[in-house]
């Protein structure tokens, strides 16, 4: 919070007859954010059977929306939200998010004073790209609360920030404390490597260059050396995380280029779910089941888990279960799986039915 404001200044509204902000953001789900060009009308054409089955579509204005579709990408999402029905708002089991233009670049103005008034009440997230620092929050915060007044809005609208320049990285916790309507962070690998100078020419993963090799094996110069990969990423993802849990906000990993690793695809979301992401984006339909499965706790981890809460009784002291010892904190660890397991079974009756198949067996031993 900015030292400058009072904690109660914080939560008034920026603009005169505009929703109150938010206390807390909801846990909704969003383990794929699927984005789409609106100006693409094959896969404008494919956005209302998606609804439904993937937590979030996002209708993207900025990088890979050519320059001359932006008004009909701008236009085309206006169209989507208003003929989609299911899609968007707060009872909308599909969320609808959009990823606006760079504060800096001729169109961001524009995509939100069209944007807000025409489909605001089903916009639950707005994506901002390339944002520097707490600046950037505090400017769109306030013109999206002049404009939701003017809408007569009633909920306002929640603000998403790409981590993807270095001076955003650093500037982290200001960004995720900058507004009480910050409702997560993703990764941007691509620009963020442009930034940084870093040597790579792909859209996140890993590199076969970053590696740790084995210890030569002594007296025995041409013996094989393993070598380890390293994840570039995990550096910015653990700011990411430690940055929004401290603020109570949901880090998400971002996209990942190589639409046809599916492989190293899973990978990657996977190391960002263990870490703590709730989910990622989805660039290709395919990689939206990929992230459901990643970003779901598997039947193992709930069996696990829930045998952990039975056998802890109060909540307090130690057990031995399988010959491990478990105790508060070990259950507290439980609990995060059983809360996300729950959230999910109440969207996804697959998922529902797998987990409510669980018989435990609640002995310690
Ligand atoms: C790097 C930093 C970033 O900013 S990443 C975020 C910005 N980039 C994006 O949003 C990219 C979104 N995805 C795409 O543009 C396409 O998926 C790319 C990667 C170009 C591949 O498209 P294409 O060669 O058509 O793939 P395909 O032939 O396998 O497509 C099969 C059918 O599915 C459709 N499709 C493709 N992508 C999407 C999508 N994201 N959402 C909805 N539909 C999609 C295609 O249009 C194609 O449809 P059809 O079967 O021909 O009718
Ligand atoms: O916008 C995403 C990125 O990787 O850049
Ligand atoms: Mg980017």
């Amino acid at each position: 919070m900015p030292s400058s404001k009072s904690p109660k200044d914080f939560f008034r509204p920026l603009a005169v007859g505009a929703p109150t902000p938010p206390t807390e953001i909801p846990a909704r789900p969003s383990r794929a954010i699927h984005f789409f060009d609106p100006s693409n009308e094959k896969m404008a054409a494919k956005i209302p059977q998606m609804v439904g089955s993937v937590d979030v579509l996002l209708g993207n204005l900025e990088d890979a929306v050519k320059a001359d579709n932006k008004e009909a990408a701008r236009e085309g999402l206006v169209t989507i939200a208003s003929e989609t029905d299911g899609l968007g708002g707060p009872d909308a089991k599909t969320q609808l998010w959009t990823r606006v233009n760079s504060l800096d670049s001729p169109w961001a103005l524009d995509d939100l004073t069209r944007l807000v008034p025409a489909i605001g009440h089903k916009l639950d997230v707005i994506m901002v790209p390339k944002v520097q620092g707490a600046e950037d929050i505090h400017y769109v915060d306030r013109l999206l609360a002049q404009l939701e007044a003017k809408a007569g809005l009633d909920r306002p609208i929640l603000v998403h920030a790409i981590l993807e320049t270095a001076r955003g990285v650093a500037n982290v916790e200001e960004i995720c404390g900058a507004s009480p309507r910050m409702q997560g962070l993703s990764l941007g690998p691509a620009d963020l490597a442009a930034d940084r100078r870093m040597k790579t020419t792909r859209v996140g993963g890993g590199h076969p260059g970053y590696l740790v090799r084995q210890d030569p094996v002594a007296e025995q110069p041409d013996a094989h050396r393993a070598i380890f990969q390293q994840d570039l990423w995990h550096y910015t993802i653990a700011r990411m995380v430690d940055a929004c849990a401290t603020h109570g906000i949901y880090p998400y990993y971002g996209p990942f280029g190589d639409i046809a690793d599916v492989v190293a695809c899973e990978d990657q979301f996977r190391n960002a779910f263990l870490l703590g992401c709730v989910g990622t984006w989805s660039l290709h339909p395919k990689q939206i089941a990929i992230a459901n499965k990643v970003f779901s706790p598997s039947v193992e981890d709930i069996t696990h888990a829930r045998r952990v809460v039975a056998a802890m009784g109060d909540g307090t002291g130690a057990v031995m279960l399988d010959g491990k010892m478990e105790d508060d904190a070990s259950l507290k660890q439980c609990l995060v799986m059983v809360e996300l397991a729950e959230q999910l079974a109440a969207i996804d009756p697959e998922l529902k039915k797998q987990y409510d198949a669980i018989s435990i067996d609640s002995e310690a031993n």
